[in-house]
């Protein structure tokens, strides 16, 4: 296993209230909060993995989903190596924005490769009785918009949080050249100062 840790930044987007930051915090701090306040503008928390061998930092952008923060996340998303269209299943409107949040998603990034991009789609809330969406439904629209991967997920429940992240880094590892990604490595020093680097090649 390499000691150098490759970086990736993935992006949360959906509409305000889906659980975006539910989500994140839920993976990061193992958390859940039932009267959590809307994101203004973007945040971000890291969490280390291991993933097939290697050592990933995962970097998650959580954004604000509503309209008036728009001009707030938009410089956010360049760079972002995945982005994870989240909706929640007992909201239907969440989920007929799907196709908006990708195209602004697209719009915004300037990614290299718009065809070969890595979506992950997420079904949040799947705790609650009461849905809008059906999980065929939801898997139909990820058929017709580049096969991408789709969780049902809860952040209350913590149902599918790690197995959703964890695939949005095996999506990158399979999409793109891992040299391309910036390698975070831990080294000692002889003084016993703990160093760490960033170097944009291996
Ligand atoms: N039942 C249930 N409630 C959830 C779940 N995830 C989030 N919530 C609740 O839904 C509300 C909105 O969650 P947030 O995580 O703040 O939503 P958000 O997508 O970050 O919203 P913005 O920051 O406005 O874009 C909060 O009251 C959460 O407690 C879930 O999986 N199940
Ligand atoms: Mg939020």
């Amino acid at each position: 296993m390499s000691g150098k840790s490759l970086l990736l930044k993935v992006i949360l987007l959906g509409d305000g209230g889906v659980g975006k930051s539910s989500l994140m915090n839920r993976y990061v701090t193992d958390r859940f909060d039932s009267q959590s306040f809307h994101t203004i503008g973007v945040e971000f928390l890291n969490r280390d993995l291991e993933i097939d061998g290697r050592l990933v930092t995962l970097q998650i952008w959580d954004t604000a989903g509503q309209e008036r923060f728009k001009s707030l996340r938009t410089p956010f998303y360049r760079g972002a190596d995945c982005c994870l269209l989240t909706f929640a299943v007992d909201d239907l409107q969440s989920f007929q924005n799907l196709g908006c949040w990708k195209k602004e998603f697209m719009y915004y990034s300037d990614v290299r490769d718009p065809e070969r991009f890595p979506f992950v789609v997420l079904g949040n809330k799947v705790d609650k009785e009461e849905r809008e969406v059906g999980e065929d439904e939801a898997r139909a629209w990820c058929e017709e918009n580049g096969c991408c991967p789709y969780f049902e997920t809860s952040a209350k429940d913590d149902t599918n949080v790690g197995a959703a992240f964890e695939a949005a880094v095996r999506e990158v590892l399979a999409s793109e050249d891992p040299i391309d990604h910036t390698l975070l490595s831990s080294s000692i020093d002889l003084h016993g100062n703990r160093k760490v680097t960033r170097s944009s090649c291996c």
